[in-house]
């Protein structure tokens, strides 16, 4: 096969097995069956492997990188990683509204969001391509885990974004994956993880990729760091933009208007919790408008235009 035909080649299968990822794994919609997918990956690994010189870094064979890292280089967060001010009940979210009240003339209107339990993590792209992962650490430094995040399968590896996009989201282990996860090192004599938290940041934290693609964790996309030329002015329309470039939002977030319908958000996912395929501890309420949340500010940690509503510790079972 002549190069330039086998460079078509590998376009075209790159181009069907990311889409087959994407319906696999964002949409959790696959349109073909497992089988169909391994065979065009086979196809592509052996051109790939014909023509080395046409592998691209987005190309579906490259989410599992080589050698394990010697350690993590440190990333500066441009935009900091911030942590939420907490709420423990309804009078806390009710003083949360009514200071965000006071901050502002306008009516305001709330998203809320389900608080994953994961490890945060921020996301960069350069003209469409996934260059670097890193978790939040101290929210202004954190550890590059870039080659650990290319094997979490929901993650797009480019996306039709021209300039430089820095997002944010938390990557999870889902329960399914901790309950595996557990049996195989208890049938190794190893110790199982507390919680599937600790399992998806000690998952991350492996310097072999290999280990890490062998986690099945999954990220759901929330925020946005650094973001050149954005029109957007609110956070709502960010989560439905990230979701149009082809990121895993959840679902489940909802547009509040008064502090009573954030309550009722509340109730709801206390009472439906149990029900979700991985854990959440709690709900974040934002302020959706983007204007509004520059002009609340921030206090010394954190922002006046969000708070975190943290769910009451569960009891321990005896
Ligand atoms: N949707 C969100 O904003 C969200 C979801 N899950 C989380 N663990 C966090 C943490 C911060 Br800080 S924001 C956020």
């Amino acid at each position: 096969m002549e190069k330039q035909q086998a460079q078509e080649k590998i376009e075209n299968l790159s181009k069907l097995l990311t889409t087959y990822n994407y319906e696999y794994h964002v949409l959790d919609k696959p349109s073909v069956p497992d089988a169909e997918y391994d065979e065009k990956l086979q196809e592509l690994l052996r051109l790939e492997e014909k023509f080395p010189t046409l592998i691209t870094s987005d190309s579906p064979t490259q989410r599992v990188g080589g050698e394990p890292l010697g350690s993590f280089q440190k990333v500066q967060h441009n935009v900091s990683m911030l942590s939420l001010g907490n709420a423990f009940n309804e009078g806390d979210l009710r003083d949360f509204a009514r200071r965000a009240g006071d901050g502002t003339d306008n009516p305001i209107s709330y998203i809320c969001e389900l608080k994953i339990d994961g490890l945060a993590v921020s996301l960069t792209y350069q003209n469409g391509k996934f260059v670097r992962g890193a978790t939040r650490g101290d929210g202004e430094v954190g550890e590059d885990i870039t080659s650990n995040l290319r094997t979490i399968r929901s993650i797009p590896l480019s996306i039709e974004e021209t300039g430089t996009i820095e997002i944010r989201g938390e990557a999870f282990m889902p329960h399914k994956s901790f309950l595996a996860l557990n049996e195989a090192r208890h049938a190794n004599e190893e110790e199982p993880f507390a919680n599937p938290r600790n399992a998806a940041a000690g998952s991350l934290r492996q310097l072999d990729p290999r280990i890490a693609a062998k986690r099945n964790l999954d990220i759901f996309l929330y925020g946005v760091g650094e973001w050149e030329d954005s029109q957007l002015t609110s956070h709502s329309e960010r989560l439905v933009t990230l979701q149009e470039l082809g990121f895993k939002t959840n679902p489940e977030w909802k547009k509040c208007s008064t502090i009573e319908e954030v309550i009722e958000y509340v109730d709801y996912w206390t009472a439906q919790r149990p029900h979700l395929h991985y854990e959440i501890d709690g709900i974040v309420v934002k302020v959706d408008d983007l204007d509004q949340q520059e002009e609340l500010g921030f206090t010394a940690k954190s922002p006046r235009w969000a708070i975190a509503y943290k769910f009451p510790a569960e009891e321990a079972v005896t």
